[in-house]
């Protein structure tokens, strides 16, 4: 499986009347393929989960192309048999009015209406193992008798249901304890073991450096900094990944006074730079990167 991010750019239509537009994301390029979690880091407002909305043909792309094994997004039915997301907020993702298993009967209408009920309890019941739940403890309740964490949970089950090659997993860890955090992201590293491909967007940056093999950092909607993650978060080159990265503020000094103003396209005002490949598969927006004196 290989996700693929070409010159992608979202224009959203902003004012009154819509008479002003506004790039959200723009010219982005990057992939994702099969056993790996990529994450796509940027500030609330950097155009992460426009990106993530795009892979999922929840909006639509103003120019660029996303594709997915070659086939470019579609938002039909045989997309998403391979290609599903999980959100922020699992509450909204369920109604109310009905169980929270209903989700799974949704899939089997949709895509299994010749698998018979007796067969598909058991997928169910073994995909809701497969997220280390209890079916006995979460089937036949409803939304509010579930913790955040068993419903964000069960949302992956629904997803393994399909014959899912890549998720897109959209800060679905923000609204969760600690503990059942990193029970979430375990969960996504067996995904990856599995053989899937993962994008996981969020704002926090100890979290995907604890899962992903590849960093993508976002700034304004345009990519400031990507490569291993071990090399974007060992050896940031962009004073914006940099400023990302500093766990401590400098309280009496400003970061803009701290790194270099002359020589970045970051500081020159953030008109959309070009990608210099520093170091190898490692990328920096720089317009004159050569010449950094970092
Ligand atoms: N439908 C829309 N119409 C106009 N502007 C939009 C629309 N959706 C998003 N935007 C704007 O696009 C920019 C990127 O939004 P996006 O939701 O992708 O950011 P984000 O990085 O996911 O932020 P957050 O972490 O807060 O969710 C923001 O400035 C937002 O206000």
């Amino acid at each position: 499986m290989m996700l693929q991010l070409d010159n992608v750019t979202k224009v959203y239509k902003v004012g009154a009347f819509g008479g002003k537009t506004f790039a959200a994301v723009d010219g982005v390029s990057f992939d994702v393929r099969s056993g790996e979690v990529v994450s796509l880091i940027g500030e609330s407002g950097s155009g992460k989960s426009t990106i993530g909305k795009m892979i999922l043909g929840l909006t639509s792309i103003t120019a660029g192309s996303i594709t997915v094994d070659g086939v470019p997004v579609k938002a039909a039915k045989e997309y998403y048999r391979h290609v599903q997301g999980v959100f922020q907020d699992p509450f909204s993702c369920y109604n109310p009015v009905f169980k929270a298993d209903r989700v799974f009967q949704l899939i089997k209408e949709s895509y299994y209406p010749q698998v018979s009920a007796a067969e598909w309890d058991g997928r169910v019941r073994s995909a809701i193992e497969d997220v280390r739940l209890d079916p006995g403890q979460v089937l036949g309740r409803y939304p509010h008798q579930l913790s955040g964490g068993q419903l964000q949970r069960l949302l992956i089950a629904r997803a393994l249901l399909l014959d899912i090659k890549l998720l897109v997993a959209d800060e679905i860890t923000s609204m969760l304890d600690a503990s059942t955090r990193i029970d979430v992201l375990n969960l996504l590293a067996e995904l990856k073991e599995r053989g899937l491909g993962v994008l996981y967007v969020t704002h926090d940056l100890s979290l995907g450096n604890y899962l992903a093999e590849r960093t993508v950092v976002l700034r304004n909607g345009t990519v400031v900094e990507m490569g291993l993650t071990d090399k974007v978060f060992g050896d940031p080159l962009h004073p914006y990944t940099r400023k990302l990265l500093a766990a401590v503020p400098r309280l009496n000094a400003p970061w803009e006074d701290a790194e270099p103003t002359d020589t970045c396209h970051y500081h020159a005002g953030g008109a959309s730079g070009a990608l210099f490949e520093a170091d190898a598969g490692h990328f920096v927006a720089c317009a004159r990167f050569d010449g950094c004196p970092r």
